[in-house]
């Protein structure tokens, strides 16, 4: 049996957030379950495709409307991962620096009418066809609807969402863009008045998955006015949680951290990357280190720390360092803190991917005060390191962190996204610390939780079985 996903990111190739991460992971872990596993995704020109060479194995043209526009489908010469990837190349749309931007709506449906159209002329049609987030979710329709798709009506077709905040919605002008339908059937695509891919996908798709079994739940209360959908489909939904990639991200072998340790060396482990993140950044090494990584924006509760930050700065007792980019505003008060509080806190505005890694390793805890929180990898990746996180109870983060007062908890957890629940969280973690014996016996404990994908792969090889 095998499976095709379809996705805009997959890590190493390109990655914006952790949809790079699940995509680049599950086909992994699915393919060492005796599962064939491979993905598609747009070919960039980024750092990933300018270092390597690849193979055209089918060259067209595609549709959008009346515009022709050429592609390829590429494949790497010499393979590098473990699964097979191919990169749909549309020169003219797909091949620039960055993964999303403000065209994305022609960008993305000629990356899934290619992705189709190559499709058709295989020998053989995949068993299941995953696809993941709104930029893939006109697919099921495509699938179900399109004139030219009809081969494909039987091919049971998933569509995850990782993220119900963004649904791709364009104006009903630009339907023409869809290869050819049946019209009497144009409301599948409608939600609110626009074109809806997502809300297209959770009606056409033979199943839908969220990245956890709680953000299912909250998506039928809340899901940016998908929420009766939702509710009204509830019968094909279901949640399953992510995994991490225990190859990529593994203190023991992790080329980017200066000290390398597992759960029996954790402490000096720990203590060697922190003593360099601190001479790096410089940090007090003494105190406690909190660290947060991600997208500056409101699902994240970022907006609140620079009034959390100083509150804890005020204090004395904290270090923290904060790497992230996103909302401007933000960006210029977490930037200017850095003036006022030189030796306890840091910022490098951007993204880096080896800078997270090494602050995974060094950091003592993680924040995470997010509103919204799908799954959350970040506080599987704090685990792994032997980081204690410290996150708001929603999504994900509920489903995978119990707190210290709490039988078997290993984590900080609290209730609303206040700046005095981030301050009192941080509090809370600096107590913690103090007990230097708790704190270094929890660091082992929750480097030894199990989040790798081997059973959620597993889950979702289940998935396309019940189908
Ligand atoms: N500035 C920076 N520099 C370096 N690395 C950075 C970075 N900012 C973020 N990252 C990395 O990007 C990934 C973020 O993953 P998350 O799952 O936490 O969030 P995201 O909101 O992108 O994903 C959405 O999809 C995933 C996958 O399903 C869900 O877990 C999540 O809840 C949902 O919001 C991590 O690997 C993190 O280390």
């Amino acid at each position: 049996m095998n499976v095709t996903h379809i996705s805009a990111e997959c890590y190493p190739v390109a990655k914006v957030g952790g949809l790079a991460d699940v995509v680049g992971a599950l086909p992994k872990y699915q393919n060492s379950a005796s599962f064939s596993s491979q993905v598609i995704m747009p070919f960039y020109d980024n750092k990933f495709t300018k270092a390597n060479t690849f193979n055209t194995v089918y060259e067209s043209q595609l549709n959008l409307a009346d515009t022709s526009y050429p592609f390829k489908i590429l494949t790497l010469k010499e393979p590098l991962l473990d699964f097979d990837i191919f990169f749909v190349d549309v020169p003219e749309l797909l091949f620039k620096e960055y993964v999303y931007s403000n065209d994305d709506t022609e960008r993305f449906l000629a990356f899934q009418i290619a992705t189709l159209d190559w499709m058709l002329t295989w020998d053989a049609y995949p068993d299941y066809i995953h696809c993941h987030d709104h930029h893939t979710g006109l697919i099921p329709f495509m699938l179900q609807e399109s004139f030219k798709y009809e081969a494909f009506r039987k091919i049971p077709n998933i569509l995850t969402i990782h993220n119900a905040q963004y649904q791709g919605w364009f104006s009903h002008k630009k339907v023409n863009l869809i290869p050819p339908f049946n019209f009497e059937n144009v409301g599948f695509l409608d939600w609110g008045g626009s074109v809806n891919p997502l809300a297209a996908a959770i009606k056409c798709a033979w199943r839908i998955t969220t990245v956890s079994p709680s953000y299912m739940e909250e998506l039928k209360l809340s899901a940016n006015g998908l929420e009766n959908l939702l509710n009204h489909e509830s019968a094909k939904c279901s949640g399953i949680l992510n995994g991490i990639d225990w190859n990529v991200w593994d203190p023991e072998t992790d080329n980017y951290l200066v000290s390398n340790y597992n759960t029996k060396t954790v402490v000096s482990g720990k203590k060697a990357n922190k003593k360099h993140l601190c001479d790096t950044f410089n940090l007090d090494v003494k105190k406690p280190l909190f660290a947060f990584i991600g997208r500056l924006v409101g699902e994240k509760g970022s907006d609140l720390f620079p009034e959390a930050f100083k509150d804890i700065l005020e204090k004395g007792d904290a270090s923290i360092l904060l790497l992230g980019s996103g909302h401007d505003d933000t960006e210029i008060q977490l930037e200017a803190l850095k003036n006022d509080y030189k030796g306890t806190y840091n910022a490098f505005i951007g993204y880096d991917e080896s800078l997270s890694h090494v602050i995974y390793a060094g950091a003592d805890f993680l924040l995470m005060p997010s509103r919204v929180e799908p799954c959350g990898l970040n506080q599987m990746y704090a685990l792994r390191y032997g980081t204690i996180p410290i996150v708001r109870r929603i999504g994900g983060l509920k489903d995978t962190v119990i707190d210290i007062s709490e039988k078997n908890g290993f984590g900080i957890c609290h209730k609303d996204v206040t700046v005095s629940d981030i301050t009192n969280a941080i509090d809370r973690g600096t107590s913690l610390y103090e007990n230097n014996t708790t704190y270094k016996k929890l660091s082992k404990q929750v480097m030894g939780i199990d989040h790798s994908w081997n059973a959620s792969a597993k889950e979702y090889i289940k998935l396309y079985k019940s189908i």
